[in-house]
């Protein structure tokens, strides 16, 4: 029945104020306002139908990305979108496209590596899009390894120019979104080489395509890679394969913030660190860190409306089965990937903030703060990202077998968001690098030098070093103070544990090698230690609005207790805590999943999603679940005919084939 709302009941028993909550989770209320009406805009406009997406051949999908990509830039130009508008309404298209690339990574590019002028030269012409360009750094030898690029950019001084070269079949570029079919330009990473010396990698701008009729210019050869992973999914961008033959670009076309060639070939060095030629890599595992939230809200929303929708077993005297949601099992699955979303949501907003302190710092030449927005930004995308992924994954086993059918949105979902584990730095790669940090940190201190920002615990090192958990009954286990003390206490002295270990080595990079897993282990629980203080700290704050507060202290406290459930080892072999005291925490968890329990609904309306965005049957707003699954059926196309393609061909020869064997 249309128009019925199935989850009202459940609506109603929400105990907090829901569009105060949507205005926390917006962020603002300028957020929520824009989100809303962008999100509208979006969901109402036939242009950005999604029908049939994960049924379409490559080549159509493609095709279908580029019309829409088109068309949004086409509605962006006519409602004069502002920068901030027009970002949201690629989000809400929901598709990823080329110019994901061009805006997310080529024009950052320029912007964090190109000087003033290049900037004047290249950035109108890539706003205007007369330009479309993209980031090609991986290789199909390397990605992890920058280091180990083996593309060249050899400059010749006779014609003032750089000659890109791919000189192996490894040196391929190999990845980059939006290389293969759309952009007419990249930035390339390539080693730098001038008077016969290598001074490593560097970016150039390098034009690919005729901006006339896109043909690729001579010496480059460029195409896609092939199919991804998926039904539809990421298989909306043309990842590129691409390789030069001696490809000449002007000297001018070096990025040249971070280091210069001359006219005669001298290599100048700026007195700007050299890790900004990884600025990119920054800006956008922040970016990744703040979608993550969008990610695992999404899935959770699906998750917890089909949990109250569906019911299995517990039927007494012919009454109702109970609802999945209501299964301690399904709660213990379910509400700490809720809790997830709304600590990364929270975790994302202070990383947006430490970015733009980052950046405002190295515009004045200060650069004391890179290493640690380094740190943070790689550990909480390799963080936020892993369990963005395998809460997808669990969201879909929440919702049963209905979880495996496209029309959940479950599984395209899933395809879109993994591979961010993976790109933007492979998540242990990024791991360890979090984990060199930390200890040189260690090694740091007694140096004088005081730790900061992120670290600032290691300060107290002594204290957590010998400090003992004071819990004494499960309730305790809601003090912040406590809380804190104890994720502080086992990440500094997992940190710890793996410098006293790495000491036993004679060489350093061996012991690092050898202890990888464990050092890995330690960056995951600094990592934790700053969500988890990012959203005790966001608590502190003034939140307006009937019982918001209190329900954002239930999934704080969710999110902390089933880490500490989870990795409870950690806790108890660093020694802590006690068993008594996991315990506890484990019966207050029980507790705050029974708190949660009749908000579930509400607290995943408040994250405002369309249907259309959802794209999802089981995720529905009016939990209207069944009647749409049996009539999405009958959609597929192997349901245009009662008989199938084939059958004369290789069902009814086997069918005689049978009834031949029975007389026999
Ligand atoms: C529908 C249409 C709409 C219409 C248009 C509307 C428009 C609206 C706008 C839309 C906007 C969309 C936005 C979308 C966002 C983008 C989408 C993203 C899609 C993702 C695509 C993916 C791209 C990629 O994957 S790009 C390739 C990424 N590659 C990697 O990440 C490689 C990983 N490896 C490394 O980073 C390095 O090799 C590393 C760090 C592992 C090792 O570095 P090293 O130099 O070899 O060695 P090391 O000794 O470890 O380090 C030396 C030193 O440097 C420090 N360091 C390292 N990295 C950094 C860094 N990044 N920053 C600062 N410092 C760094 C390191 O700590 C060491 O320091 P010291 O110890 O002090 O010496
Ligand atoms: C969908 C998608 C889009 C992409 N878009 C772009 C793009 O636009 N531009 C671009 O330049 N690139 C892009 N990439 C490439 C991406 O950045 C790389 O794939 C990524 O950096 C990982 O590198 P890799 O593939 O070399 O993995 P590898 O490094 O080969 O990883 C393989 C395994 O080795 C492990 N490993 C590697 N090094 C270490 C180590 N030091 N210690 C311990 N374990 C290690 C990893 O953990 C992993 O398990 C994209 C990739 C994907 C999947």
């Amino acid at each position: 029945m249309e128009g019925v709302d199935y989850l009202a009941d459940e609506r109603k028993k929400a105990e907090f104020d829901v569009n105060e909550m949507k205005i926390v989770w917006a962020g603002s209320r300028h957020n929520f306002e824009l989100s809303d009406r962008i999100s509208k805009l979006v969901a109402n406009d036939p242009g950005f139908s999604k029908e049939g997406r994960t049924m379409l051949p490559r080549k159509e999908l493609f095709k279908n990305t580029l019309r829409k990509a088109t068309y949004a830039w086409k509605r962006i130009i006519e409602l004069r979108l502002s920068e901030e508008e027009a970002a949201k309404l690629r989000h809400f298209v929901d598709e990823p496209a080329f110019t994901d690339l061009h805006w997310g990574m080529f024009i950052p590019a320029i912007k964090g590596q190109g000087t003033d002028e290049q900037q004047k030269k290249w950035l109108p012409l890539a706003y205007k899009m007369q330009i479309i360009g993209c980031y090609a750094q991986t290789e199909l030898g390397h990605g992890s390894n920058v280091q180990g690029l083996e593309t060249t950019a050899t400059f010749d001084p006779q014609t003032d120019e750089f000659v890109i070269h791919s000189p192996t079949l490894t040196s391929s570029k190999w990845w980059p979104g939006g290389l293969g079919k759309v952009s007419t330009h990249a930035v390339v990473y390539a080693r730098l080489i001038t008077n016969g010396k290598d001074y490593g990698i560097n970016g150039f701008i390098v034009q690919l395509r005729s901006l006339e009729d896109h043909k690729p210019l001579p010496g480059v050869t460029v195409g896609d890679i092939g199919l991804k992973f998926g039904n539809g999914a990421y298989n909306t961008m043309d990842n590129g394969v691409l390789r030069f033959d001696h490809v000449r670009i002007p000297r001018d076309q070096m990025l040249m913030r971070v280091s210069q060639v001359t006219r005669e070939g001298k290599y100048v060095q700026s007195d700007v660190p050299r890790q900004l030629l990884y600025g990119t890599m920054v800006y956008v595992r922040q970016t990744i860190v703040s979608d993550a939230s969008n990610a695992l809200s999404r899935a959770v929303c699906i998750a917890t409306r089909y949990s109250a929708v569906r019911r299995q077993f517990g039927s007494q005297n012919g009454g109702q089965e109970i609802q999945v949601i209501d299964y301690k099992t399904q709660q213990n699955r379910l509400f700490p990937l809720l809790a997830s979303a709304y600590a990364f949501r929270f975790v994302g907003e202070w990383l947006k903030w430490l970015y733009t302190d980052v950046t405002q710092r190295l515009q004045a030449n200060d650069f004391s703060t890179l290493p640690e927005a380094h740190a943070c930004t790689a550990g909480l995308k390799s963080l936020t990202t892993t369990a963005t992924a395998d809460g997808i994954e669990e969201c879909r086993k929440l919702c049963g077998g209905h979880g495996y059918l496209c029309s959940s949105g479950l599984p395209e979902l899933f395809a879109v968001y993994v591979p961010a584990c993976t790109y933007e730095g492979d998540n242990t790669v990024l791991l360890l690098q979090v984990a060199r940090f930390l200890m040189k940190t260690v090694s740091q201190l007694g140096s004088g030098k005081k730790p900061v920002g992120t670290i600032a615990y290691m300060g107290r090192i002594e204290h957590l070093m010998q400090c003992r958990s004071d819990v004494k009954q499960a309730k305790d286990w809601l003090k912040p103070s406590a809380v804190v003390e104890a994720f502080e206490a086992r990440a500094a002295r997992m940190s710890v544990a793996c410098a006293q270990n790495l000491s036993k080595f004679d060489n350093p990079e061996e012991g690092f090698a050898e202890l990888a897993a464990d050092l890995a282990e330690a960056a995951v629980a600094h990592c934790q230690l700053i969500v988890v203080s990012k959203f005790i700290e966001k608590l502190q704050q003034d939140i307006p609005g009937e019982g918001v507060k209190q329900q954002l202290e239930v999934l704080c406290g969710i999110y902390y207790l089933f880490l500490l459930h989870k990795h409870q080892g950690d806790f108890l072999g660093t020694g802590y805590i006690t068993s008594k005291q996991a315990s506890l925490a484990n019966d207050q968890l029980r507790a705050l999943y029974s708190q949660l329990r009749p908000n579930a609904i509400s607290l995943v309306d408040a994250f405002n999603y369309t249907d259309h965005f959802l794209d999802s049957i089981l995720g529905r707003y009016d939990g209207n679940v069944y009647p749409k699954l049996y009539e999405a059926a009958w959609k597929d196309p192997l349901n245009q005919s009662d008989i199938a393609d084939g059958f004369h061909e290789y069902i009814r020869p086997l069918l005689k084939q049978q009834l031949r064997t029975a007389r026999l």
